[in-house]
């Protein structure tokens, strides 16, 4: 079985609440890590990171571009880019928003190149849009992502009213990233 770790920030919940669907996917054993509101991981959290054979990353998008949260982060990252220490691992991605663009993909750009910073094996999404006239947000991959999961949490929507159809696709890709994980493992 792969160890896969999903290190993310959630300012108000509801990427959070993506996080526990990508960890479903990916299957017993996924761990969730949640950067704080300072930026910074929980106690022990480098070691499960350097310990994983895959990490996936997940922020909000504010602005255009991950939380300056899992920003802080991501240069964190920079000790373990020094001695390559996460080459070859698996690596994918997630990002929420509120709009049905909002610019998500910049931030999962961001997130992929930081994958490759680190010499990764990045996983794309692996599901077709549903982009017919007979789409439904319950569809998986509705809103048509292929580097990683794109969720849209309406603006005004509790955690608990995220589209179920955004949620499916994160669990749906969580499974893929571990069952690549596996196979390289
Ligand atoms: C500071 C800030 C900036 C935001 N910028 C964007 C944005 O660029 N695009 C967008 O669609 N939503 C934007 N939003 C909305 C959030 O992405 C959305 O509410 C998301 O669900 C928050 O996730 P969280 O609850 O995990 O923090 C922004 C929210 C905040 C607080």
């Amino acid at each position: 079985m792969s160890k896969v770790v999903i290190v993310f920030h959630s300012g108000y919940g509801h990427t959070q609440r993506v996080a526990e669907y990508v960890a479903q996917g990916a299957g017993e054993g996924a761990e969730l890590l949640q950067i704080t509101a300072e930026g910074e991981l929980p106690a022990g959290g480098w070691d499960k990171l350097n310990a994983a054979d895959a990490i996936i990353f997940g922020t909000p998008t504010y602005m255009g571009s991950p939380s300056w949260q899992f920003k802080k982060f991501s240069e964190a990252t920079s000790k373990a880019w020094f001695t390559q220490a996460w080459k070859d691992k698996v690596f994918g991605g997630f990002s929420n928003s509120a709009s049905f663009n909002g610019d998500k993909a910049v931030s999962l750009i961001a997130l992929q190149t930081l994958a490759a910073q680190h010499g990764g094996i990045w996983v794309s999404l692996g599901i077709l849009p549903s982009n017919t006239k007979a789409a439904q947000r319950t569809d998986l991959n509705n809103l048509g992502g292929s580097a990683g999961v794109l969720v849209q949490s309406p603006s005004d929507a509790s955690v608990d009213e995220i589209p179920q159809g955004d949620l499916d696709t994160a669990k749906a890709y969580g499974k893929r990233v571990a069952e690549i994980a596996g196979r390289l493992a």
